[in-house]
């Protein structure tokens, strides 16, 4: 492949309902867009920053700056790329910011499949025709509300329903979620808001019949969540904690979990997670795709990567219509019975709609190969 511009799209989509995490709220969606055109076709990427460091330490502007001023000179500095997975070892000199990484990746990933007419999902050793979906759903005003939308989407089919737990909105809120719902699959995801001395929290969702605990303790942490997991049942799983292959394999190592969410973005690319995907997977230790409420460009690199074997468990990849008014790839992802059918066509098998990129971008820039290599 000769990478010969990127574009890069500051973007933004408005959700249809706010989405609360234990760290705040969202209303809109800003992210970035990548294209990288090659000599016939163009490979699409999302970054999946958010406009603050509450998630990680990556922001939409801090994003576009390494990609911009670091990450695309590499590129440029080769005149071409064989193979996607080379990209994670140009990048390796440059620490973290695995965001700003991943969306330059996945659009040469895309931009690889299509040159060889394949989809992203063979490309990537995928062997599933459909997946299986969850929901994740945001911290809600009351209980009350809280058990009707998860009435309405166990209606529509989700596989499993996570729900956000912060203090004081955690063990009698699922209690009663769960004598609503005796017989759901159901989990909770608590973004890192609690810490050890919340051990008692913990033992009482244990209760529960939760398929998992997400992300209990700190962000950074894999050795409170060991003292945790040695005490409950329930398993944990690990998602803001596990950055690489290796942080998987120390988690695993300690009995810090016994799942793994993988997040693209979160661990710089799908070289990355398919690395973790088949160590996990040598282990026995079962992995799911995670949302960054994407767009459908983002859905779409998660609906391929989940179609890997070890991804065992429903992923967060809820269809475009959960979160937006219209979505700008051609189709939308559909999901039915808690089911998506993986794309056939070439490269991520969903078509970004270039007057719904327009219609949406906020800025841009292109940045060709002769601007950097004279
Ligand atoms: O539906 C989705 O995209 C998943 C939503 C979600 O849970 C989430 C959204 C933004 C940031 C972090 C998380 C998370 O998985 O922790
Ligand atoms: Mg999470």
């Amino acid at each position: 492949m000769k990478i010969q511009k990127i574009k890069l799209r500051r973007m933004q989509l408005e959700l249809k309902d706010p989405f609360q995490t234990s760290f705040g709220t969202q209303t809109e969606r800003e992210f970035i867009l990548v294209e990288v055109y090659g000599d016939h076709h163009v490979g699409y990427g999302e970054c999946v920053v958010t406009s603050k460091p509450l998630y990680n330490e990556e922001t939409v502007k801090t994003a576009w700056h390494i990609m911009e001023d670091f990450l695309i000179p590499i590129l440029y500095d080769h005149n071409e790329i064989h193979h996607p997975d080379k990209v994670r070892e140009l990048f390796k000199p440059i620490r973290r910011n695995n965001m700003a990484k991943a969306a330059l990746e996945g659009a040469i990933w895309d931009l690889y499949a299509k040159e060889k007419n394949i989809t992203l999902s063979r490309a990537l050793g995928g062997n599933k025709d459909v997946i299986e979906v969850g929901i994740s759903i945001g911290i809600q005003e009351t209980t009350d509300e809280l058990i009707s939308v998860v009435g309405k989407y166990v209606n529509k089919g989700y596989k499993r329903i996570k729900i956000k737990i912060k203090p004081g909105q955690d063990v009698s809120t699922l209690r009663k979620v769960r004598e609503v719902f005796p017989h759901i699959r159901m989990m909770a995801d608590a973004n890192s808001a609690y810490t050890l001395d919340d051990v008692e929290v913990f033992k009482e969702l244990d209760k529960l019949n939760l398929m998992m605990i997400e992300q209990p303790l700190s962000h950074d942490d894999i050795v409170d969540h060991a003292k945790l997991q040695s005490v409950i049942n329930t398993p944990i799983c690990l998602d803001e904690s596990i950055h690489s292959l290796d942080d998987a394999r120390k988690a695993i190592e300690l009995g810090s979990c016994k799942i793994i969410n993988i997040k693209i973005g979160r661990v710089g690319g799908l070289t990355e997670s398919k690395k973790i995907h088949d160590y996990c997977e040598i282990h026995g230790i079962p992995v799911w795709c995670g949302g960054m409420l994407e767009s459908g460009v983002g859905r779409a690199h998660n609906i391929a990567i989940t179609s890997l074997s070890n991804f065992i468990l429903p992923g967060d990849t809820a269809s475009s219509s959960r979160y937006w008014y219209e979505d700008i790839i051609s189709p939308e992802v559909i999901v039915e019975k808690g089911l998506i059918k993986i794309p056939h066509l070439p490269g991520i098998g969903y078509s970004p709609q270039e007057s719904l990129l327009d219609k949406y971008t906020l800025e841009r820039k292109e940045l060709f190969r002769d601007q950097y290599v004279v």
